[in-house]
């Protein structure tokens, strides 16, 4: 949520900021905020005039005043009536309150100013490739789906019988493979000092709210028809509403948690588009990565973000590209956010495989997480980051097509070998 005190001081610059990602107009709550602001000069003045008849009144009393003559009479008829006033504008003062939260609430965060000014993914940045000499040379590689058939480990026709399309239910060693990444995933994260958690998959409505998922995206995400609950789309909202309305010590951050989750997406958006093999279904894995930072350091943590995403793909020896997105195609809570970008052979190019975002005080000042600063007056809110580290499903996909042999069968990446006890599938 944008902080209303930024908006009401710099109100051309924040909305100079927010047309470089669309349409936003911030003129109702400029409006609201300033009817706001005179109720609550009248109510100041109000209050004032009160106490000073309650003092005039002892006064007087105390100077020989009859108390039940005219005079003081006068003065407790007009205190009585401005303790109507008053009664009268405290819920004014609420309504508007709660109706600048609801015009705040689909605003989006704002660019950081690193970000560059574009309209849409046309204009994002390559920012750097690794791994080419990983891409394979084979010119006939199968996309994952048909290999995952033909070695009946990806079953996707049964799936849609169990659920619908876009499920898939994964076999034998398509099983262990899934694991093996999840778990090589996770040592990884907690060998570079992310603490593990295993969040709720089920989150009540505040909690997407408070991430930034609701009120705008209601219909990206599964509801469950008799509770105020939702299945994720992905583990961020969990692990960050771990810590709603939480008051941290400066000496607590950062706190990093990695956490696996299956996530669910309705991808009510997406019709006909990769609606074959892993890449876009309505349930798939994935490692997060979630930190609560210091506002001064969160752009540094960014960067050891991306690393620590990019730091998987090394490993696994897959060919990526990390791509800053512009201005138009960010995230709605993201004030910057790098996409990192697999090799994927059957479609010679680059699909996202991670998003890492940092989305600064954005999730904090919505979820109400602030920290104590020694020398420091009140609270600050903390800067949040997440990225995925990665989503299995995809990871899946690119192993099945990058490590694909002539002879069909997939060599295992050498550093899942021990975690599956085998080097060919
Ligand atoms: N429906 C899905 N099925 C499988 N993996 C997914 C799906 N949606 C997202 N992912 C993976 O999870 C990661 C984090 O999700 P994110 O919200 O950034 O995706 P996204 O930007 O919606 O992806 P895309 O642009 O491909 O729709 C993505 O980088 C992607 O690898
Ligand atoms: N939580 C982020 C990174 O995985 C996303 O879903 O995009």
């Amino acid at each position: 949520m944008l902080d209303i005190k930024l908006i009401r001081e710099n109100s051309a610059t924040v909305q100079a900021r927010l047309n470089l990602r669309g349409e936003y107009d911030l003129q109702p709550i400029l409006t609201l905020d300033e009817q706001r602001r005179q109720l609550e000069q009248e109510r100041v003045v109000l209050q004032t005039r009160s106490n000073d008849i309650g003092k005039l009144v002892g006064d007087k009393i105390k100077s020989g005043c009859d108390p039940k003559g005219e005079e003081i009479k006068a003065l407790r008829e007009e205190g009585q009536q401005i303790k109507i006033k008053l009664s009268e504008l405290e819920p004014k003062e609420k309504e508007i309150d709660a109706q600048i939260n609801q015009l705040l609430l689909p605003i989006p965060n704002l660019p950081s100013e690193s970000t560059p000014v574009g309209k849409d993914e046309r204009e994002n940045l390559e920012i750097r490739r690794w791994g080419d000499k990983y891409i394979p040379t084979n010119p006939n590689i199968l996309h994952h789906a048909d290999i995952g058939e033909k070695l009946n480990i990806l079953e996707f026709k049964q799936a849609v019988k169990v659920a619908q399309a876009r499920f898939v239910a994964l076999k034998g060693a398509g099983a262990a493979l899934e694991r093996a990444l999840i778990q090589f995933m996770l040592d990884r994260h907690t060998n570079n000092g992310y603490l593990e958690v295993i969040p709720p998959l089920l989150v009540n409505s505040t909690s997407l709210t408070a991430t930034g998922q609701l009120p705008k995206f209601a219909e990206e995400s599964f509801k469950c028809d008799a509770d105020d609950l939702w299945l994720i789309p992905t583990s961020e909202v969990s692990v960050m509403n771990l810590y709603r309305d939480e008051i941290l010590e400066a000496e607590q951050l950062p706190i990093y948690h990695c956490s696996y989750t299956p996530c669910f997406r309705r991808e009510a958006g997406s019709y006909g588009r990769d609606t074959r093999g892993l890449i876009r279904l309505h349930q798939f894995n994935k490692v997060e990565m979630v930190k609560l930072v210091h506002p001064d350091s969160s752009e540094a943590e960014h960067e050891k973000l991306v690393q620590d995403a990019e730091g998987v793909l090394q490993a696994l020896k897959l060919p990526y590209r990390v791509i800053e997105l512009c201005t138009g195609d960010l995230g709605f809570s993201a004030a910057k956010c790098y996409d990192i970008e697999v090799w994927l052979p059957s479609a010679g190019t680059y699909r996202e495989i991670s998003s890492c975002s940092n989305v600064r005080d954005f999730q904090a000042r919505r979820a109400n997480i602030r920290f104590k600063e020694a020398g420091k007056k009140g609270t600050q809110y903390i800067h949040a980051l997440n990225g995925s580290g990665l989503a299995v499903g995809r990871t899946m996909a690119a192993i099945l097509e990058n490590y694909q042999q002539p002879d069909e069968t997939i060599r295992i990446p050498d550093v899942l070998q021990p975690y599956l006890r085998r080097e060919i599938l």
